[in-house]
């Protein structure tokens, strides 16, 4: 295969709301908005924002649970968009799913066992033995003891029944796990023992992860690329090690400087997220996080910021601290004018 193992261009999702006269009039909650990312083979990828910034509606698009307004998701080259049903079942098995709350997702009538091998018997039939062979295996991968295979998820605690999501996500050995707030449920010790078995099963399978998380913490743990989200968009993407270091959109840097445990070596913007977030139905005119940006000038307020990419090769909309080759020039310009 040449190129990424998934590609994500300009996905957009937007949610018609009741009300309007006509189809076009209706208005609509902008969920996702132009969202551009890649991600190889055995890397992870954060998304991280506040709550309704749009990070598990990008889950679902990229399961194709729903539909994109506009864009594509490339899984392999392959447009998942352009699948008929049973190549879209087929396609699925290489993206598995990992949820926040293990208890909901989690068959109560079924034994770990069956639960674990549930995908793989949606394929194909297996006998007893083959099962408890598989349901042994899987239990191994995520470092459970076999006998467990019998009980019941009421009988299981929280770091294990998460331990059998992943083994349930492992069974159809997928290229990419996707893991929408997977750890956010658990005590903090037991958090770090999942983050490191995850971390364990990509050096050893050469997984893909997409982690949604609120949690920066964890995220510096776990990542090699981080998208930071405002409002349904990407405001920056970097390697994790220079997103940490050297926040440079406002966001990024108040969202580091406001984690429950600020670097103190990290001096810079204050460590305040003032205002609540706007509404995605009825966005701020230009860049979304003006009303709440320190730094916004008049061109925030009026332009919507594009992506720049940066020497160290992150892409930041901030028409202050990224501005883009023209607003550059027009800077340049200015000064020019006000010398003479
Ligand atoms: N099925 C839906 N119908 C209408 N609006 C939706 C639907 N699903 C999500 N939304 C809206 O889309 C926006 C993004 O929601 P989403 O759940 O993707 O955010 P999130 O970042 O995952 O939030 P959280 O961290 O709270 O889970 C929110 O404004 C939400 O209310």
């Amino acid at each position: 295969m040449n190129g990424p193992l998934l590609t994500v261009e300009n996905l957009t999702k937007h949610y018609p709301l009741g009300g309007g006269f006509s189809k076009r009039n209706t208005p609509v909650i902008r969920a996702v908005q132009d969202v551009s990312f890649s991600l190889e083979a055995g890397e992870t990828l954060c998304i991280v924002g506040e709550s309704g910034c749009g990070k598990s509606t990008i889950a679902r698009l990229l399961m194709r649970l729903i539909d994109p307004s506009e864009g594509r998701v490339l899984l392999e080259g392959i447009d998942i968009a352009s699948l008929k049903k049973h190549e879209l079942r087929n396609q699925r098995r290489r993206m598995q799913m990992v949820f926040q709350d293990p208890y909901s997702s989690l068959n109560p009538r079924l034994s770990a066992g069956q639960i674990i091998t549930e995908p793989v018997e949606n394929f194909q039939r297996l006998s007893r033995t083959q099962r408890e062979a598989l349901a042994a295996k899987l239990l191994q991968q995520v470092g459970l003891a076999p006998e467990i295979m019998h009980r019941l998820p009421s009988e299981l605690s929280g770091g294990q029944r998460q331990r059998l999501g992943i083994a349930r996500a492992l069974s159809l050995m997928p290229a990419i796990i996707i893991a929408d707030e997977a750890v956010s449920a658990l005590d903090v010790s037991v958090q770090a023992q999942i983050l490191n078995l995850l971390m364990d099963l990509q050096q050893e399978l050469g997984i893909a992860f997409v982690f949604i998380s609120h949690d920066l913490g964890v995220v510096e743990h776990i990542g090699h690329k981080v998208a930071v989200m405002y409002l349904g968009r990407i405001v920056e993407l970097a390697r994790c090690e220079d997103l940490f270091a050297n926040p440079v959109h406002p966001y990024t840097e108040t969202l580091i400087a406001a984690a429950p445990v600020p670097d103190p070596t990290h001096r810079g913007l204050e460590a305040r997220l003032e205002g609540e977030v706007p509404s995605p139905v009825n966005p701020p005119t230009g860049c979304a996080f003006h009303p709440r940006c320190p730094l916004a000038v008049d061109r925030c307020r009026q332009d919507v910021p594009t992506l720049h990419t940066m020497a160290d090769g992150r892409v930041v909309a901030c028409h202050v601290r990224a501005p883009t080759i023209r607003e550059n020039s027009d800077i340049v310009s200015e000064a020019l004018l006000l010398s003479q």
